[in-house]
């Protein structure tokens, strides 16, 4: 029988973005009818974050064994992988943190949860299994899905993806992995240290495209000394079952034709935008090619509407979700996009976000690259700093690595790109730097525990001062000033 519900915030899936938005508003003391049509937490939880985390820190401790030796003590070449206990624990860790995200969770908190697939069937109402939901506001964060390519053939092959990669109790002898973007990367260097074989094939002429093209060839060498194949221009156009149970993909490498065979094949080809089945025509609610169209308060084309996180077609990241999450609170609930409540106005500054691919090494970035400054006609000075120059590095012999940093006008820190160990942890002040408007002199005027690895970006930032502090002209005034000794 149908349940007409009235509340004052509607929120639309329960990963990332969606739950921040109904724990907030919850607290606030709103009523909030909360819809998640699968799992409770997203993908972040189930499918993305949390577990390729949790299995890359079962590859890199399995290559602990494999790496010993340079601290003296004996390596283990093979070491022992129970898949199945690595299964069991990627799903321990999702199981430690489902709690926050839990239906309990958020009914403790006060909101309604419903657990149904929603679509809009008017302007302002929902329509959920026998739910029908009229709310003064509702925020879609539906999140987004594996896109996988139209290409002949991949139908008739089992293929897995992010949702179903987490699920296997199995090591694949030879995983085909199609996209080197983030997904493709992380889970190869995942898989090929969990002993299995590894074809990475990425179509364009570099994988992780949107980072710095010398600090991914870093990235790029530990992967191919680890022993996994890399095909760039690698085009896959057509997959076929083959004789021993695998699967063939066939296509183009550098405009020649092209196969190659492997066990199992993992699809990383980048993500479509959960918005299909929402009825937005029914609620006015326009998209665009990758996802549904906001303004920079979030706002839909149906004004009280707002879509946050992944569906936004935007960076697709969690602690994007999250940082939306924040700015639709600020302007639903505090109406005031142009005040600062720690967020610097309600308005979409997301560009500022970081990001990390968390391959060994790590490589982070944030705000502009070299690339992206040439592609704008931003004028910058460059300064760099490698890990060898490190105690700390030298020490875990974790000298491979280099940090590169962007500094405009005036000393402004424009952006920040770092490839080494813990370079996702290091990343942090420059996002920081960067969000706030900082000069370089920040990190110069501050002081870092040594030895540690944060000392590489204090010690970038003071490259920026050598060439004038030790030039001629310094060396004169502090001649001249000697006289006063
Ligand atoms: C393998 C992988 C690794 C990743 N690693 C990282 C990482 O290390 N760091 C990082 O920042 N990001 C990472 N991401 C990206 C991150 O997972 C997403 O950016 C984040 O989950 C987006 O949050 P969201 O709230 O927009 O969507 P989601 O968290 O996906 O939530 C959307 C929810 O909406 C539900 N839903 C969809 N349609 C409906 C409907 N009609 N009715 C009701 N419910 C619906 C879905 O079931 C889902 O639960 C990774 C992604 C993948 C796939
Ligand atoms: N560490 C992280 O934060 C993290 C990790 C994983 C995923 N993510 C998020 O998830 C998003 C999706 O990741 P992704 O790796 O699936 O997508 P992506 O779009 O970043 O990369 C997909 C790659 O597949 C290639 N490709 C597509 N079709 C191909 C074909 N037929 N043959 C060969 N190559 C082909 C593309 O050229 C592209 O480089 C990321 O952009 C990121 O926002 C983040």
């Amino acid at each position: 029988m149908t349940q007409k519900i009235k509340t004052d915030l509607c929120v639309i899936g329960a990963g990332s973005g969606g739950l921040s938005v109904a724990a907030g508003a919850a607290m606030l003391g709103r009523k909030v009818v909360l819809i998640e049509g699968h799992k409770m937490g997203g993908d972040c939880l189930n499918f993305g974050c949390v577990p390729s985390k949790a299995l890359l820190a079962a590859g890199k401790t399995a290559q602990t064994f494999r790496d010993a030796q340079k601290y003296g003590i004996a390596p283990v070449n093979d070491p022992m992988i129970d898949y199945s206990a690595v299964h069991d624990h990627v799903h321990s860790v999702i199981a430690a943190i489902e709690p926050n995200d839990s239906q309990e969770r958020f009914e403790g908190l006060g909101c309604t949860v419903i657990r149904e697939f929603a679509k809009f069937t008017g302007p302002r109402e929902v329509t959920a299994g026998d739910y029908v939901i009229s709310a003064k506001h509702f925020v879609i964060s539906t999140g987004s899905s594996p896109f996988v390519p139209p290409m002949e053939g991949l139908d008739s092959v089992p293929y897995i993806t992010n949702e179903t990669i987490f699920d296997r109790t199995e090591r694949p002898s030879h995983l085909l992995i199609i996209g080197g973007g983030p997904i493709g990367v992380e889970m190869a260097q995942a898989y090929r240290r969990l002993g299995a074989e590894v074809t990475l094939l990425e179509r364009g002429p570099m994988i992780m495209p949107k980072d710095d093209p010398e600090l991914v060839g870093i990235v790029i060498e530990h992967l191919t000394k680890e022993g996994i194949r890399i095909e760039t221009n690698a085009m896959v156009e057509r997959a076929e079952n083959s004789a021993d149970g695998g699967v063939s993909l066939h296509g183009t490498k550098d405009g020649q034709p092209f196969s190659v065979t492997g066990s199992h094949l993992l699809v990383a080809a980048g993500r479509k935008a959960n918005f299909e089945n929402l009825g937005l025509e029914a609620a006015g609610v326009e998209t665009h090619q990758r996802g549904i169209k906001v303004n920079d308060l979030m706002q839909t084309s149906n004004k009280r509407i707002y879509a946050i996180g992944d569906v936004t077609g935007g960076r697709q990241f969690t602690h994007v979700a999250g940082y939306h999450a924040g700015l639709v609170i600020q302007n639903i609930l505090f109406k005031t996009p142009n005040l600062t409540f720690g967020l610097k106005g309600g308005k979409n500054r997301d560009h500022i976000a970081p990001w990390v691919t968390y391959t060994d090494p790590e490589l982070a970035h944030v705000g502009l690259n070299e690339p992206l400054a040439k592609e704008l006609n931003v004028s910058y000075t460059l300064i760099e700093w490698e890990y060898a120059e490190n105690d700390r590095a030298q020490a875990e012999h974790a000298t491979s690595g280099k940090l590169k940093a962007l500094i405009g006008k005036k000393g402004k820190i424009l952006g920040c790109s770092i490839v080494g160990k813990n370079a996702g942890d290091l990343i942090g002040p420059w996002a920081l730097a960067v969000a706030n408007g900082l000069k370089i002199s920040a990190f110069t005027g501050s002081i870092m525990p040594y030895p540690t690895l944060s000392e590489i970006s204090k010690r970038a930032a003071g490259a920026y001062y050598t060439p004038t502090l030790f030039s001629k002209k310094t060396q004169r005034i502090v001649g001249l000033l000697s006289s006063f000794d």
